[in-house]
């Protein structure tokens, strides 16, 4: 077994140089803010109920990967906006990555059963995923545009303030299409000079665009590149969808939402949402 000479067995000596006093030197809990991050999980149930702490930590380590989606995406935007294509790939690389860790965190809210859950749902009230402004953030720096999910921020000032500003903003797609026009591509006018407060439509102009990229990759690598960095993400976005749509017809069933939805069948509309129309079109197009 191994032995540090004069220590103890199985057990790891901490080096001399090691800090162990921080009464005045910022430590690990002091930097990362433990203090406020690990105060903030409060269950409500009485006498408490033992998932609900996993209720509560799924959903806000769900907010702080939102949260930093929000910050790449916000990034990914402005590079674009400065024609730096390949810092703002790194960016949605990033972002497909914290995707895919929010999609796979699903299935530890998956071992919660249908009567363990039962347990919580009164104590949620009107309370909602819907209400999520961050998630609605994403959306709407995707480019899924909705003036009527503002309304339900009127209650929450910053929340409100941020989401009114990113909808009239120019959306990632956007800025995509823009650069493009700068590029020398061919883009619509009606794309660059559109709503931006509006979901964006498919386009069959920007589709001929796209299917002249995909014919001919090597001339175009960097937007051949763009294009499916930005699939990547809208496939990683709908994993994400039907995983929720899973875990919620498994633990609810068809019971309508404590938001006020029909619930499944509300959630499963949203799978018909696109971002990136074209993107997809043009697959149709390929070696034709
Ligand atoms: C047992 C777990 C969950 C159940 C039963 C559930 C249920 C629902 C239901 C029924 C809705 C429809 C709105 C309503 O009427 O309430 C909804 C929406 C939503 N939930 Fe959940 N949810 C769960 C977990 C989560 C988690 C972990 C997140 C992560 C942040 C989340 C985020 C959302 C979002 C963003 C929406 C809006 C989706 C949209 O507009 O398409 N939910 N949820
Ligand atoms: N809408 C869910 C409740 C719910 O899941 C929830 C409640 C409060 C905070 C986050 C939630 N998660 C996702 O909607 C339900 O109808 O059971």
């Amino acid at each position: 077994m191994a032995q540090a000479p004069g220590g103890t067995p199985n057990q790891r000596d901490l080096e001399e140089g090691i800090q162990r006093d921080f009464s005045r030197s910022m430590s690990y809990g002091d930097y990362l803010r433990l203090d406020v991050l690990l105060s903030a999980q409060q269950p409500l149930s009485d006498p408490q109920q033992h998932d609900e702490l996993l209720f509560i930590i799924q959903h806000q380590t769900s907010e702080l990967w939102l949260k930093l989606m929000v910050h790449e995406l916000r990034s990914a935007r402005a590079l674009l906006r400065s024609d730096d294509l390949s810092p703002a790939l790194k960016r949605l690389a990033r972002v497909k990555h914290i995707q895919h860790t929010l999609t796979d965190q699903w299935s530890v809210l998956a071992t919660l059963t249908p009567s363990e859950y039962a347990e919580i749902r009164p104590f949620l009230a009107t309370s909602s995923g819907f209400q999520s402004a961050q998630y609605r953030e994403v959306e709407f720096l995707l480019g899924n545009k909705n003036a009527d999910m503002v309304k339900v921020f009127s209650h929450d000032e910053s929340a409100r303030v941020a989401l009114e500003q990113l909808l009239h903003e120019p959306s990632l797609y956007d800025e995509f299409l823009a650069y493009l026009a700068r590029q020398g591509y061919a883009v619509p006018q009606r794309l660059l000079d559109r709503d931006p407060t509006l979901p964006h439509t498919t386009d069959a102009g920007l589709v001929d665009l796209f299917a002249s990229v995909y014919a001919a990759p090597a001339e175009h690598w960097g937007v051949y590149e763009t294009c499916e960095e930005l699939v990547d993400v809208e496939d990683a976005f709908q994993q994400w969808r039907f995983r929720h749509l899973q875990v919620v017809q498994r633990t609810i069933g068809h019971k309508v939402g404590t938001g006020g939805s029909s619930g499944v069948d509300f959630l499963r509309r949203a799978l018909d949402l696109t971002f990136f129309p074209e993107l997809y079109e043009v697959r149709t197009r390929i070696g034709q």
